[in-house]
């Protein structure tokens, strides 16, 4: 692998591509498979959920190619297979895109079917950090104050369009009365000295993105090589406030009034003792404490020439400085005494 993780001296080995067959419209499956046979792959089938990690974790141990074809709910599965394989150093994962949000493949820069297929051979790779939560890793984002009705009723164009904010809205536009949480979020003091940070108070949603484009809206971005998460806490607001379009895009947006943000490389959220469910890559996991970790440079992906690492590298600057910044300070009732961020700080 050169220094700048790109074109890897990794050799692919065996070849696997783990399919879910019900993944999308279902329309593409014959498709894969003969295209998978034709670049070399064995194909191993899904038949009902956990079976993408199953036959990941399998793979892996002798493989140095596992590809998934699906959505990101199936890269989340692969992805989780190789982890617990402990095989993140000798497996390459690829996505071929199959599902409706596919928010992954496009983070990769990859754009269809024959596309994924071309990169694999092209030999185009990078190595990304991987988001550990808990013992579950994820690749994209992991999103808090999420009821498991709004997974199932998402609809594919809003996940299209919004990405991970799709489910924030089905949320805020299904629950009959949606309370916010009362939560504690803590930042672990940084390795480039950034101070551990506390924030307590009501949040709404609190989001946490390992990937670039995780939310779909262009104001909410990781870096997805720089061993940070982007921390984004929506705190107490009514709902009905934030149902318009227009609302929705400010609340994320740079003038958001409800917005806090950090970029830290770990923090833990704690929910008083009330489970609290939070979407990992849109795979749903309800805890009352969760701890979340990056796992910098952990995992090699097929990319292809159009992926940035740095969302600020095709000119959308993170919008709020580079660290740390606070709009508003309703909701949060913290013991301690706060900078102007809205954040406690520690120096340990
Ligand atoms: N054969 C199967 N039958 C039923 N469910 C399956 C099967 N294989 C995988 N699954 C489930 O399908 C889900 C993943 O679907 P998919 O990959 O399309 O993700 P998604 O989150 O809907 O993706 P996207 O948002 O990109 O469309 C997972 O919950 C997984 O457990």
């Amino acid at each position: 692998m050169g220094s700048d993780g790109t074109d890897g001296g990794r050799t692919d080995g065996d070849r696997v591509l783990v399919l879910n067959p019900v993944s999308g419209d279902e329309t593409r499956v014959d498709d894969v498979v003969e295209l998978a046979r034709d670049h070399g792959f064995e194909v191993r089938r899904t038949e009902r959920s956990g079976d993408g990690k199953r036959l990941a974790h399998e793979a892996a141990v002798d493989a140095g190619l596992v590809a998934a074809a699906g959505g990101d709910g199936t890269i989340h599965e692969v992805v989780n297979g190789v982890f617990d394989a402990d095989a993140l150093g000798s497996t390459t994962v690829a996505v071929v895109p199959t599902g409706t949000g596919n928010n992954f493949a496009t983070n990769v820069g990859i754009e269809g079917i024959e596309h994924a297929f071309e990169a694999i051979d092209r030999g185009r790779r990078r190595i990304i950090d991987l988001g550990i939560a808990n013992d579950l890793a994820f690749v994209n984002s992991c999103v808090g104050g999420l009821t498991a009705e709004a997974s199932d009723e998402t609809s594919s164009e809003s996940k299209r369009n919004l990405g991970v904010l799709a489910y924030v809205k089905t949320t805020l536009q299904t629950a009959r009365s949606f309370d916010s949480l009362p939560l504690r979020v803590e930042s672990a003091v940084g390795p480039d000295g950034e101070r551990g940070r506390t924030w307590d108070g009501e949040a709404l949603f609190v989001l946490v993105g390992n990937c670039r484009r995780f939310n779909g809206t262009r104001t909410a971005q990781a870096n997805v090589e720089d061993g940070l998460f982007e921390l984004t806490i929506v705190e107490a607001a009514s709902a009905p406030e934030l149902l318009g379009d227009a609302a929705f895009e400010r609340l994320f947006g740079r003038d958001g009034k409800h917005i806090v943000r950090l970029r830290t490389p770990s923090l833990s959220i704690e929910s008083g003792g009330e489970p609290v469910g939070y979407s990992l890559d849109g795979e749903i996991l309800e805890t009352e404490r969760l701890v979340l970790e990056t796992n910098p440079g952990a995992l090699e992906v097929v990319v292809t020439e159009s992926y940035r690492a740095d969302p600020d590298a095709d000119g959308t600057p993170w919008p709020l400085g580079r660290q740390l910044e606070r709009k508003a300070s309703n909701g949060v009732r913290s013991t301690r005494s706060k900078d102007d961020t809205g954040f406690t700080s520690r120096d340990n």
